[in-house]
Order: structure tokens, then sequence, then C-alpha cells
């Protein structure tokens, strides 16, 4: 078994999930340091939220070692793990009740609970609350119920939520899943913010979508069918080619202003009227 690194704070080793004889994700070796921000981009059921669910110590590898923060899975104990690991999901959204009050929302996860559960947090914790909040320009959500929020005032809750316990890894599944345009540009201009403090933890994106890349992200990993495409640099990895490759399309890839744009070049021939 592979000794971990203390600079690695993701280290994956031939790691693999399988679940009723079929693989999932892998075998995938991939590692993330100290202050880098990745992205995991690759088309529906590639396997992004598998290998997600496993660097949030949520789910261990059929096979392959992987190490988190520093320890190994399976052999760690997950609950001291977990607070050192920021985490937003659609499933994690989901299990929160819609009277749930942002400010408390946000406190909680200092504690490690969701919802409010003490009758008073220090002074510290709430102002840290609020400081989070404000980062992500939701402050003036603070006392409304989560169930009132639009989806996008939802996410930049959320994030603020898992970077409430200043985590040592930020783990964002799909952030601007269902957003609008306007919500989109605005989540991905805090998560720029985000990304160019140099005090922010490292940071996994998943997407579908290079446009929500925010400029400051430095590396990527690309999956298709559970497989590695391409990883590395994100300006190596990110090319037309390897895009065509992963969505099985011949995609073009523009960049502009530190954002990625792409679409799908015609195919000669088609759309033609007869
Ligand atoms: N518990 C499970 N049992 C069987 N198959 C599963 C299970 N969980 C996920 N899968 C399958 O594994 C594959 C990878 O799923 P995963 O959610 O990791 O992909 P993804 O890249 O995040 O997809 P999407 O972009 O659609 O969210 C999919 O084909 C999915 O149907």
């Amino acid at each position: 078994m592979p000794e971990p690194d203390p600079d690695l704070l993701i280290h994956f080793t031939d790691v693999l999930i399988r679940r009723s004889g079929v693989t999932l994700v892998g075998p995938v070796s991939w590692q993330v340091e100290l202050d880098e921000k990745w992205v995991v981009l690759g088309p529906n059921g590639a396997g992004k939220t598998s290998l997600l669910r496993i660097a949030a110590a949520e789910v261990h590898p059929t096979s392959g070692t992987a190490h988190v923060l520093g320890e190994v899975l399976g052999k760690a104990e997950v609950a001291e793990l977990r607070p050192r690991i920021g985490l937003t999901s659609a499933a994690l959204a989901s299990r929160i009740p819609a009277d749930e009050k942002v400010s408390d929302l946000v406190v909680s996860a200092g504690y490690g609970v969701l919802g409010r559960w003490r009758e008073q947090y220090d002074a510290v914790d709430t102002d840290r609350a609020v400081d989070t909040l404000e980062s992500l320009g939701a402050e003036h959500l603070a006392d409304r119920n989560f169930g009132t929020l639009s989806e996008g005032e939802r996410k930049r809750v959320l994030i603020a939520r898992a970077l409430m316990t200043d985590p040592e890894l930020l783990l964002l599944d799909e952030p601007a899943a269902g957003l609008d345009l306007g919500g989109r540009e605005e989540l991905v201009a805090r998560l720029t913010d985000l990304a160019q403090d140099p005090d922010s933890p490292a940071t996994v994106l998943v997407t579908h979508h290079v446009e929500e890349i925010p400029p400051g992200f430095t590396h990527c990993l690309l999956l298709k069918e559970g497989g590695v495409v391409a990883q590395g640099l994100l300006d190596d990895v990110l090319t037309s080619q390897n895009l065509s490759s992963a969505f099985s399309q011949s995609i073009a890839l523009t960049k502009d202003d530190g954002r990625y744009f792409a679409r799908r070049t015609r195919v000669p021939g088609r759309h033609r009227h007869r």
C-alpha cells in the first residue's frame, strides 16, 4: 500500500467502484495537492459523483487505495474526517427541512449536524456564519427559511455552509445545476473570488459544462464511462480533441477572458434543406 504523502489531500491509486458486477468508475489514479482547484468534467454517468463520494469519505472503493487528507479510507475514522471536508451536493440539499433557518443551517455545520440543535452558539461561530454568508453574497438571506430560497440562493447558502468549518478540502458537486443564466454567472463570480483567495481550501468542482469553470481553477480530470480521458493542468486537458473524445461528438472549444465555451461543430451535410 502506498504511503500517505502529507501534501496530497486526495491520493487515489487504482481506485474502482463496482456494484452488482458493474464497474461504476475506475480504475482511477488521481492526486490533489494543497493549493490546487480541480474540475471533474464528463458526460452524464461518467462516474463523477461516484468519485467525489469517495473523496468525501462517503463510500469506500471496491478496490484500489484511497487516501483522503492523509488517511486511508477503510482504516480512518470517517467521523473524524468529515468535519475536515466541506461538501455540497443535491443529496445533501434534499435532506434540509424547508423550515430550516439559513443562519442555523450555516452555523450548525461547525458542529457537524444539520440544523440548529443548541439553544446558544458561541458568538465566534455566529460571526463566522455571517462572514461566510457574506463571502458568498448571501448575508441578506440569514433570517430566511431554506425552503423559501431560489435555487441560486440555495446553492450559495450551501457553499457558505460547506466553508463554515474552514475545511481543508472543499467538494462541490454540480453547484450550478438548475441555475438560470444570471444565477450561474453570480455563482461563477463567487467561485472565482474563492479560487483566487490564497486562504481558500483545495477545491474539487464537478460539472458537465465548461462554461461553469471559474477562472482561477487550475486542473481538470476528464472522465468518460468511468475511465479517465485526460487529467492535469486545465489548459492542457481542456482541448477540443479531449472534449470530443469525452462527449463522443465533435466539440469546438473557445476561451474568452478566462472562461471556456463549448459547442458542437456542425456535421457536414446535416441540417441542410432539401
Ligand atoms: N448504487 C449504484 N448501483 C448501480 N449503479 C450505480 C449506482 N450509483 C451509480 N450508478 C451508476 O454508475 C454510473 C456513474 O454514476 P455517477 O452518478 O457517478 O455519474 P456522474 O458522472 O456523476 O453522472 P451525472 O452527470 O449524470 O450526475 C451511472 O451509470 C450510474 O447509473
